[in-house]
């Protein structure tokens, strides 16, 4: 049985039961209609994910493993951020004409720093620090840059990740200020797995545990009863995962280099209504 989906049901459950209502309160998000998106949420879940036992895919329903890895590396590694280069639609709603989510994800990736160890983006500081000095407690991304808040298309909310080395295992924490539980919660947890995964086999290292730390995770009311419906589900065992192993550097990564083994999985639900 897939722990993922176990830690997804007891997430949702708690929300559920114990989780905070918004109605009554002025909320920023919208449907697509233009009726205020409320939500049921908890405040602080920590999920720990060890990428060691298994690779956290649910599978309650699929999560579309390379169209989630596709958007990782349009940050990560293309440090993009108009939609154009990217292969799935996630982001229309909220680029402009040119289709540029302006100066969020993507571009702050790509933005050089002066560190001791020369002028370098913040991806390349992660990877010299994981190859040059692994122990040390500094390796860290942050996108959150309030100078540029005004100009990004939606502020960032996996905003920060600290990696941390533990004998020859590649840990990660993903600070998350919101999460939408059914759009984006597997979505998030499959892409930052990926991303250890890939960080580990590029500097030696294997990959250990992702901590996913969420300050504000939420279920909207539209998808209520959508997960109400999907934590009944059967379980099954998550799908096996790992990486072309003839890949040595980060930016030769491509989705194709993605080996995933039989996903034994519940039906997609379609049509999803994403808030605004
Ligand atoms: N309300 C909201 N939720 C989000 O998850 C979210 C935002 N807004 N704004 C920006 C990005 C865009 N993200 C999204 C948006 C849509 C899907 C989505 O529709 N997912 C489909 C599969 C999409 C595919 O196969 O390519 C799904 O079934 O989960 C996922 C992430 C995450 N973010
Ligand atoms: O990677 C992502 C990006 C976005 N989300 C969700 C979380 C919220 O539901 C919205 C953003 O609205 P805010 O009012 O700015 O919090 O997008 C996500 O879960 N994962």
């Amino acid at each position: 049985m897939s722990k993922a989906d176990k830690l997804f049901v007891n997430m949702c459950k708690d929300i559920l039961e114990n989780g905070y209502s918004s109605e009554g309160q002025t909320v920023r998000a919208v449907w697509e209609d233009g009726t205020p998106a409320h939500t049921i949420k908890k405040f602080g879940v920590v999920n720990r994910y060890d990428l060691q036992e298994e690779f956290p895919a649910l599978t309650l329903r699929p999560t579309a493993i390379k169209s989630a890895v596709d958007e990782l590396l349009w940050i990560w590694q293309k440090k993009s951020n108009d939609i154009h280069e990217l292969n799935s639609k996630i982001w229309d709603e909220w680029a402009d004409e040119q289709g540029s989510i302006g100066k969020a994800y993507g571009y702050q990736m790509g933005i050089k720093y002066k560190f001791p160890h020369g002028e370098m983006d913040q991806v390349d500081n992660v990877i010299w620090q994981l190859k040059n000095t692994p122990y040390s407690r500094r390796i860290l991304t942050n996108i959150y840059k309030f100078d540029d808040l005004m100009e990004m298309g939606l502020e960032p909310c996996a905003y920060s990740v600290t990696f941390n080395v533990t004998g020859n295992k590649l840990n990660a924490i993903l600070n998350q200020r919101s999460q939408d539980i059914l759009a984006a919660n597997n979505w998030n947890v499959v892409q930052y797995s990926v991303l250890v995964h890939m960080l580990a086999q590029v500097t030696g290292l294997v990959p250990g545990e992702l901590v996913h730390v969420i300050a504000d995770a939420h279920i909207y009311d539209r998808h209520v009863p959508i997960i109400k419906e999907l934590i009944e589900r059967p379980q099954y065992d998550a799908p096996t995962f790992s990486l072309n192993p003839d890949i040595k550097d980060f930016y030769d990564f491509t989705t194709d280099d993605l080996i995933i083994g039989e996903y034994k999985k519940n039906p997609q639900i379609t049509n999803i209504p994403i808030a605004i």
